[in-house]
C-alpha cells in the first residue's frame, strides 16, 4: 500500500465514528418496517413489457426501503458458471504456495487489488484498536473491472478509484493457477451484465427513467473477491448474548452501489436488524444476495438502506463466496437524486466523486505500514 498516513488515522476514526453511529440507533437509516429478507425473481424483467419491469421495480423498492437485503432469482446466470468461480477460489487458496500469494500482496497496490491475507484488514475500521477484536479468518483476492471483461465492451474511459488512467488488476500467472483469468473474466462479464440490469430496475425503483443511469455506467467500477473462510474448529451457535470468539468478517455495511452476493453453501452470514440481534440469512438455493451499500444510501439520502451484516462461519465446512460490489463511474460526480428530496427530507450529503468516496472507505481497513 502506497501512502498510509494521517490520512489514513482520519480515515479509520471517520469510519469509526460512522458505524458506531450505525450501531446506536441512527434513525435516518432505520426503517419503520418489518425486518425480512424477501425473494424477489426478476424474470419477468427480461420482458419487453415496462408494465412488468415496474412490477419488480415495486418489489425492490419495498426491499431496499426496509431491510436493505433480498435473495434474487431468476436471474439468469447458470449454476455451471456460479459453481466454476467458486472451485476456482478454492483452487487458488489451496493450491497456490504462499510466496506466490505473497508477490500479489494488496500492500503492493494503490488500489487494494490482490491477494489479502486474513490478518492485513479489519473490514471494520474501529477492530484495529479494539483490544478484544478476534483476528478475522478470512482470505481473500481483490480484482475490479476491465473493458476486456465488459460484456458491453467498454467506452475506453476507465478510471482508477483516485482518477488515474490506469487499471490497478493484478493477476497469478497462468502456469500457477491455469484458467484463472477465463474463469473470472466469465463470471465478472456475467455479473456485470446482470447489475446494468438491475441498475435500470434500481432506476424505475426511484421514480427515475429506466436509463437515468445509463451514462454513469459506461465504465464502472466493481471490485469483486474471492473470500475463503476457513472451517471453524469450535462452531459455536449464534448467541446474541455472547461474544463470538470467531469472525469471518467483522461487522460492516458495502461502501458501493449495490452488492451481488454468491455464496457456497456453508452459512455464515448475519445481518444486523433493526432491533440491535444479528440474524442469519437463510439460504436460498440457486440464488444471489443484494445488498444496497452506502453510496446509494448516500446518493438516495437515507431512503435505501445499506445494512450492517458480518460473516461467522459456523460450521466445519469451509466456506467460499464472491462478492461484487457494483459502483457507477468512478470519475462520475454525483449529488442527491431529486426523486429522494422532499421538504421534508432535504439533500443531507454534499456532492461527492464516486471514486474517491470508495477509495476513502477501502483505506481505513488496512494494516499500517
Ligand atoms: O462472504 C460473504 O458472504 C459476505 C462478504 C461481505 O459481506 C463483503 O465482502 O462485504
Ligand atoms: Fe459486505
Amino acid at each position: 500500500m502506497a501512502t498510509k498516513t494521517a490520512t489514513q488515522n482520519e480515515a479509520r476514526q471517520a469510519a469509526q465514528a460512522y458505524l458506531d453511529s450505525r450501531l446506536t440507533n441512527d434513525s435516518a437509516t432505520k426503517s419503520e418496517k418489518p425486518f425480512t429478507v424477501p425473494e424477489i425473481n426478476i424474470a419477468s424483467s427480461f420482458s419487453s413489457s415496462l408494465d412488468d419491469r415496474k412490477a419488480i421495480a415495486a418489489q425492490i423498492h419495498e426491499a431496499c426501503t426496509s431491510s436493505g437485503f433480498f435473495h434474487l432469482t431468476g436471474h439468469g446466470i447458470s449454476e455451471d458458471t456460479r459453481q466454476k468461480i467458486l472451485a476456482l477460489a478454492s483452487r487458488f487458496f489451496k493450491t497456490l504456495p504462499r510466496e506466490k500469494k505473497e508477490a500479489l500482496h494488496v500492500r503492493h497496490s494503490n488500489y487494494f487489488r490482490g491477494w489479502e491475507p486474513a490478518d492485513y484488514t479489519y473490514v471494520n475500521p474501529g477492530d484495529w484498536s479494539a483490544e478484544d477484536a478476534p483476528q478475522e479468518t478470512k482470505e481473500g483476492f481483490n480484482w475490479g473491472y476491465e473493458a476486456g471483461m465488459d460484456p458491453a465492451g467498454g467506452d475506453g474511459q476507465y478510471r482508477e478509484l483516485d482518477g488515474a488512467d490506469v487499471n490497478g488488476n493484478v493477476w497469478p500467472s497462468e502456469e500457477d493457477v491455469p484458467g484463472f483469468y477465463e474463469t473470472i473474466s466469465e463470471y465478472y462479464s456475467q455479473v456485470l451484465h446482470l447489475a446494468r440490469h438491475l441498475f435500470r430496475l434500481f432506476a424505475l425503483s426511484l421514480d427515475l427513467e429506466e436509463t437515468y443511469f445509463d451514462e454513469m455506467m459506461t465504465h464502472p467500477g466493481g471490485i469483486a473477491r474471492l473470500l475463503f473462510y476457513p472451517a471453524s474448529g469450535d462452531p459455536q451457535p449464534l448467541d446474541p448474548k455472547l461474544q463470538d470468539k470467531e469472525i469471518g468478517l467483522g461487522a460492516h455495511s458495502d461502501y458501493e452501489c449495490f452488492t451481488i452476493l454468491l455464496c457456497s453453501s456453508a452459512s455464515g452470514l448475519e445481518i444486523l436488524s433493526p432491533d440491535d440481534t444479528w440474524v442469519a440469512a437463510p439460504a436460498v438455493e440457486g440464488s444471489f444476495i443484494i445488498n444496497v451499500a452506502d453510496f446509494l444510501m448516500r446518493w438516495t439520502n437515507g431512503v435505501y438502506k445499506s445494512t450492517i451484516h458480518r460473516v461467522v462461519n459456523r460450521t466445519r465446512n469451509e466456506r467460499y463466496s464472491v462478492p461484487f460490489f457494483f459502483s457507477i463511474n468512478y470519475d462520475q460526480m454525483v449529488q442527491t437524486l431529486p426523486s429522494c428530496v422532499t421538504p421534508d427530507n432535504p439533500s443531507r450529503y454534499p456532492p461527492v466523486r464516486a471514486g474517491e468516496y470508495i477509495l476513502e472507505r477501502l483505506r481505513a481497513t488496512a494494516k499500517d505500514a
